[in-house]
């Protein structure tokens, strides 16, 4: 076996998956990189002992001695690489959000079911972290009875200048989108979006904001999502049950007391927080690609449920109002 991977993208998680990849357990390597910035694809490429730097992502995609795509670009430039790997019959492991709006992922879906099979993943890696499945597995099982409520917090310590307000919800709550489908088993049936008072730290974003979840069977959500919090990266989520209560640990390793205090270090962003995530989620996507087997992890349609969420809480975002989600109908190929 073994499967020869070109990455599209190559900046802080195009080069995280990039090192997983090259020489990864399931015996991929990484044999093509292409970046919007040439310099950084050739630097990057010179490190690699198999890799050649290509001119475009079309290229890459075109490319015979590439067998599989990953797509680490940002956002917004999903769409025409993942139609193309597509169109070329590769798989290909897509970064989220598979798409910025529910028009492009559909236009995806639509591409793969007519191709007739399973080509595309979505990089929700939360439910490769292994907290989260532990997490997922104590519902499963009735530890806490039906659940009720779930309280979430995803804070990052601050995000790059290029952010902007839409992104706390399109490239941020995106995660909780997906995991709250994942983890409950149920779809999200409407949507509200608050805006409490404005962190000072935050520049032009609205931030933080308050995400409210309805779930189709009543389970209702809460998310904070905080962009500027500045003391490190966390993820919190907590669900209550009929019974009982899980939550999420500390994901400290260790914890120190000393000078009177007792200490535990936050991860300094989503790279330490969710390293094992990746481990695992890459791991599980090179088995099966190069096993010649369907990617088995969130697909082309999660990617553009999300979606359809996600402009949902935008429009919430931008009008104040409650806005219900409409899913369109799941094409059999998803069944
Ligand atoms: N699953 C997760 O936990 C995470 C996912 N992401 C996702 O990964 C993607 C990339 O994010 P980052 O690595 O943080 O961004 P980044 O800005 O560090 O890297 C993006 C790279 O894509 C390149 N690029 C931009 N347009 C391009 C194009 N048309 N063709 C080829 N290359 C292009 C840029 O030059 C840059 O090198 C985003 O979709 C983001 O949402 C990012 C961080 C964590
Ligand atoms: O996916 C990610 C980033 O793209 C996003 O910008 C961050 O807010 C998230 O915490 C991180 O997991």
């Amino acid at each position: 076996m073994g499967l020869d991977v070109g990455v599209i993208g190559v900046g802080m998680i195009g080069q995280e998956h990039v090192r997983r990849l090259d020489g990864g357990p399931g015996g991929s390597r990484v044999v093509a990189v292409a970046d919007a910035d040439a310099e950084r694809a050739a630097t990057v490429a010179a490190q690699l002992p198999a890799a050649k730097a290509l001119p475009s992502g079309e290229e890459l995609i075109a490319s015979d001695a590439v067998d599989a795509v990953v797509v680490t670009s940002w956002g917004p430039t999903h769409e025409p690489y993942v139609l193309a790997a597509v169109a070329a019959g590769k798989p290909v492991f897509c970064e989220k959000p598979l798409a910025p709006t529910q028009e492009a992922c559909r236009r995806i879906v639509a591409a793969e079911v007519a191709a007739g099979r399973r080509l595309v993943q979505v990089g929700f890696n939360r439910r490769y972290d292994p907290a989260h499945r532990a997490l997922k597995r104590a519902v499963d099982d009735g530890a806490i009875g039906a659940p009720l409520l779930v309280h979430c917090a995803h804070r990052n310590a601050s995000v790059p200048p290029h952010y902007t307000r839409d992104m706390s919800i399109a490239d941020t709550a995106i995660h909780e989108i997906d995991e709250m489908r994942w983890l409950l088993g149920t779809e999200i049936a409407a949507v509200r979006v608050l805006t409490p008072r404005r962190s000072s730290r935050g520049g032009a974003l609205q931030d933080p904001l308050l995400v409210l979840f309805e779930m189709a069977d009543g389970v209702l959500v809460d998310v904070e999502v905080s962009v500027n919090v500045h003391y490190g990266y966390e993820i919190r989520c907590e669900v209550s049950g009929e019974t009982g209560t899980v939550e999420l640990a500390e994901p400290a390793p260790v914890t120190i007391r000393r000078e009177g205090t007792v200490a535990g270090l936050v991860p300094g962003d989503w790279r330490e927080r969710f390293a094992l995530s990746y481990d695992v989620e890459l791991r599980e996507w090179v088995d099966a690609v190069a096993g010649g087997r369907p990617p088995q992890g969130p697909s082309a349609w999660d990617g553009h449920v999300a979606q359809v969420v996600s402009d949902a809480a935008l429009q919430s975002l931008h009008t104040g109002s409650r806005v219900a989600v409409e899913l369109p109908e799941q094409p059999a190929l998803y069944r």
